[in-house]
């Protein structure tokens, strides 16, 4: 199993605990690095295309000041116009060239590097999306979607812009450090400088940052948990008068997360402003060495002149590397939280056992599981059962006796704690949307926002016009659909046409129709028992699990009179197993259920 949530994560990936609550995990740097080499791999010949394109513009970009250089010269011997012409050429055709370059690096940049952030997307959401809910909930859905969101967005920023401009920048440096010293190693030396002053101001910056970056993402996820739960339990909150002390925890993570910003924007203030006194000391140190070289006449005035300007254009470029290690260590923080993601499913099919083909004619199992939310303790208790495949079994019992837990286990939506369920022997977490084979209704349908087909559809895109109304007749919703003014192109959810709960349950239904899994779990429990509704619901219920494999969850116990097995929960365990009659005929607590509910209803549906 992959307790995915603790601190240790199975994969090695750190976990991250606060306010009791443990985070999705983080990737470590070796992680990372296995991420980017797995995904930048087959780029190579890109990337050095990418390469080459960049110092020919880094390179062709240091034709001007010498150009100038020899300008300044010419001008400075009284030499005459045609001398010029050959520099001016030079001076065009390098700013056209380098143009040229600039383009052709920023388009190979963007064909390598922006489909492996693409790619970096596609593979975590779809992590995300088959997280098991427990993961999910444990972690905070709040935090998922800052990470596939605003970590994403920065990640995709700095690979784009950020990355190009590093790479440039920094062959533009190593260039113009290169002529400085070409045309004398003492203004080389005198540059150099200002390196000690900014490779000190660069570890103290990154040492300062990359906590900041790093709290500061884990704070933006707390703080997207906190919106979410105040937006999903909004009605809760309003029924208990709760939204005050909502509130205080949305504006807690909130002044948590500007803390992060303000200390982030202190850094890079005093960062800059560091920099900038090195810049002072490099170009004083130039100015004066070319004082005296000039006054000795080692060097001429056009060489002085090209190595000031050398020297200043390195200010852009420098400015630029330095600077991107801000969107870099924002980047990596990003980063990692992405790859931690990625690492759960990894974990998982790390120990994969390569399943076999899983046919129509699967049989689901649960071995001995047991099950409990969060640290709380179990709620379904060594439950072992065989579902074969065509047969039924009802699952019976008081409310708060299991249920619904063992509904969602036995469809791949949690894990259990200890024991097993598996398809076909493939435990349902190693089996990658186990939703195909194995489809859940539960009591919470939603519906999208979309026309009816559009809901429909969702379980079957290419679904006909005919396949969408022969749902719709199977689950009893055809008449009340045709009804509606635009039929099935009615919009419905949010902003749409309201539907009841039983309509939202029926085009659940129809959907499930249409998915056409080999196995169906069935928790619904919209209706009175005895109701029109009920009956109608029980109906479409019968329809979608003939011929299927399926585990209903009788919430009106008129549903477990078709089935073969009826097994009878309480507090967690399974009290009574066996067929409808035999278990009416044993005298126990489903007879005694039976008794109350045939007199309570106008009877069986
Ligand atoms: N998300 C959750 N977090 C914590 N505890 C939960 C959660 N969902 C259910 N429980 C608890 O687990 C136990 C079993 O609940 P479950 O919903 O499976 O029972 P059930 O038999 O389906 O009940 P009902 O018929 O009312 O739906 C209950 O004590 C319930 O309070």
């Amino acid at each position: 199993m992959t307790g995915a949530t603790t601190d240790a994560s199975p994969a090695g990936g750190s976990g991250s605990r606060s306010a009791g609550r443990v985070l999705l995990p983080v990737a470590t740097g070796r992680q990372v690095r296995a991420y980017l080499r797995r995904v930048m791999r087959g780029r190579r010949p890109l990337l050095c295309a990418t390469a080459v394109t960049m110092i020919a513009e880094s390179l062709l970009g240091l034709v001007g000041p010498v150009a100038i250089g020899w300008i300044t010269q010419a001008i400075a011997d009284h030499r005459g116009v045609g001398v010029l012409v050959g520099p001016v050429v030079l001076l065009a055709t390098s700013t056209v060239a380098g143009a040229a370059a600039g383009w052709g690096s920023t388009v190979l940049l963007a064909r390598t590097v922006l489909p492996a952030v693409a790619r970096l997307r596609e593979e975590t959401v779809a992590a995300a999306v088959e997280l098991p809910i427990d993961v999910v909930e444990a972690g905070g859905a709040g935090d998922l979607v800052s990470r596939v969101s605003g970590d994403a967005e920065l990640v995709s920023d700095a690979a784009s812009d950020a990355l190009g401009s590093f790479i440039g920048s920094g062959l533009a440096i190593l260039a113009a450090l290169a002529g400085l010293a070409a045309l004398d190693w003492r203004f080389a030396l005198a540059g150099l400088l200002a390196v000690p002053i900014q490779a000190h101001t660069l570890r103290w910056y990154l040492r300062t940052s990359r906590p900041i970056y790093a709290g500061g993402r884990v704070a933006d996820g707390r703080r997207a948990s906190a919106l979410l739960t105040g937006f999903t339990a909004l009605s809760t909150l309003r029924a208990l008068r709760l939204g005050a002390s909502q509130r205080d925890r949305v504006e807690a993570a909130s002044a948590e997360s500007m803390d992060y910003e303000f200390r982030a924007v202190r850094a890079a203030t005093r960062f800059y402003g560091r920099l900038n006194l090195a810049e002072f000391v490099g170009l004083g140190a130039i100015l004066l060495v070319a004082y005296f070289l000039v006054r000795a006449e080692l060097v001429s005035l056009g060489a002085a002149t090209t190595a000031a300007l050398f020297f200043a254009g390195l200010f852009g470029p420098i400015n630029i590397v330095l600077g991107v290690f801000d969107g870099i260590q924002q980047a990596g923080a990003g980063l990692a939280r992405l790859v931690g993601i990625t690492t759960l499913t990894g974990a998982r099919d790390a120990g994969r056992p390569a399943p076999g083909p899983i046919g129509t004619a699967a049989s689901l199992t649960a071995e001995n599981v047991s099950f409990g939310y969060g640290e709380g303790p179990d709620v379904v208790r060594d439950i072992s059962l065989r579902l074969e495949p065509g047969r039924q079994i009802a699952v019976v019992g008081t409310t708060g006796s299991g249920k619904s837990t063992l509904a969602s286990l036995l469809a791949g939506l949690r894990r259990p704690r200890t024991g097993t369920a598996a398809l076909d022997g493939v435990f349902l977490e190693y089996i990658d949307l186990p939703q195909h084979h194995v489809a859940l209704v539960t009591q919470e349908t939603h519906v999208f926002a979309g026309t009816i087909a559009d809901n429909l559809r969702l379980a079957r895109p290419e679904a006909t016009r005919e396949a969408i109304d022969d749902a719709l007749h199977a689950v009893g919703a055809h008449d009340w659909v045709e009804a509606l003014p635009d039929g099935i192109e009615t919009p419905v959810g949010g902003g749409g046409r309201p539907l009841t709960a039983s309509q939202a349950q029926q085009l659940a239904l129809a959907r499930l129709w249409l998915l056409d899994p080999p196995i169906v779990i069935l928790d619904e429990a919209t209706a009175e028992a005895g109701s029109d509704t009920a009956r109608a619901l029980d109906h479409a219920a019968r329809q979608v699990t003939r011929g299927r494999s399926s585990v209903v969850i009788a919430h009106r116990l008129g549903q477990a009179a078709h089935a073969d097995i009826v097994i009878v929960m309480e507090n967690g365990r399974v009290g009574e197993r066996g067929g409808h009659e035999e278990l009416r005929a044993a005298g126990g607590v489903y007879a005694t259920l039976w008794a109350a509910w045939s007199q309570a209803s106008s009877g069986p549906a």
